[in-house]
């Protein structure tokens, strides 16, 4: 594995509640490599996702332990910037969830906020930039001032990629991007996420192991808030050390 890594997490467990729904957990992200969370329902997939930019901050009952380093910074420091934190550290969700403002405004509002544009040409760059990097800008570029809710499911979620681009992220996280989209609209957002490796950090939870097998470099097993095998996803597939992975990936359970 290379050693160039974003992120680093080591040894994190997380509790809702007294239940432990991730237990000792240790994985790194790099930029090189796209790396996907698989396993089954329930698993801790999306929980664990989630402490990698504070994201379970918002859910009163979760606590975290152990490490994350952010380029060697621990993101769960006192000090830290959670706001600064998620630019650095974007998120994609599973259902498109654009403001109900244009298309130009839902990429605007963060380099808005975050103070990354001086004027409206600086603006009118970024967002371009943004949408042309997140594969939309030929479909948007005449109808910026559209609602971006009146996009196609495919073209929201692309929206939602460029909002994530737009403040200039080292990481994107992605849970189940493409799991309310259908196959053609899917198809699109594996090709941009094929584009976007090696400019950030990306790591993808999917229920669907062909598209872990197509879209990654590093594929991390989970099963019952565990991390059961970790590894180069062409050796995850075709070699698994661990049975569990095995019966999983030839579809035994989950
Ligand atoms: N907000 C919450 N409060 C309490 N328990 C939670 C919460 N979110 C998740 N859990 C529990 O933590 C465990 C892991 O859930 P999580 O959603 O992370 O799994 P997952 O692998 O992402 O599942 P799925 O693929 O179904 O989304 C489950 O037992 C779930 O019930």
């Amino acid at each position: 594995m290379t050693t160039n890594h974003k992120m680093i997490a080591r040894d994190v467990s997380v509790f809702y509640g007294d239940k432990k729904a991730i237990d000792s957990v240790s994985i790194d992200v790099d930029m090189e490599n796209v790396t996907a969370f698989i396993g089954p329902s329930g698993c801790g997939k999306s929980t664990f996702l989630r402490t990698l930019n504070r994201m379970n901050d918002t859910i009163s009952i979760a606590r975290v332990e152990g490490t994350i380093e952010l380029d060697g910074e621990d993101i769960y420091a006192s000090g830290m910037d959670v706001v600064q934190l998620r630019a650095r550290v974007g998120m994609v969700f599973q259902k498109p969830n654009p403001f109900p403002k244009s298309i130009y405004e839902n990429v605007a509002y963060g380099p808005r906020i975050h103070g990354l544009a001086a004027g409206k040409p600086e603006m009118d760059q970024v967002v371009e930039k943004s949408l042309r990097r997140a594969g939309l800008w030929d479909e948007v570029k005449d109808r910026l001032q559209d609602s971006g809710t009146a996009l196609s499911g495919g073209q929201q979620q692309r929206l939602c990629i460029a909002r994530a681009i737009a403040v200039d992220p080292e990481v994107i996280l992605m849970d189940e991007p493409c799991s309310a989209l259908d196959p053609i609209a899917t198809a699109k957002i594996e090709e941009l996420i094929h584009e976007l490796r090696g400019r950030y950090a990306i790591v993808i939870v999917t229920h669907n192991m062909q598209q872990a097998a197509r879209v990654s470099q590093r594929t991390a097993f989970f099963h019952l808030g565990t991390l059961v095998e970790y590894g180069e996803t062409s050796e995850i597939f075709t070699n698994p050390r661990q049975e569990k992975t095995k019966d999983y990936i030839t579809g035994r359970y989950g």
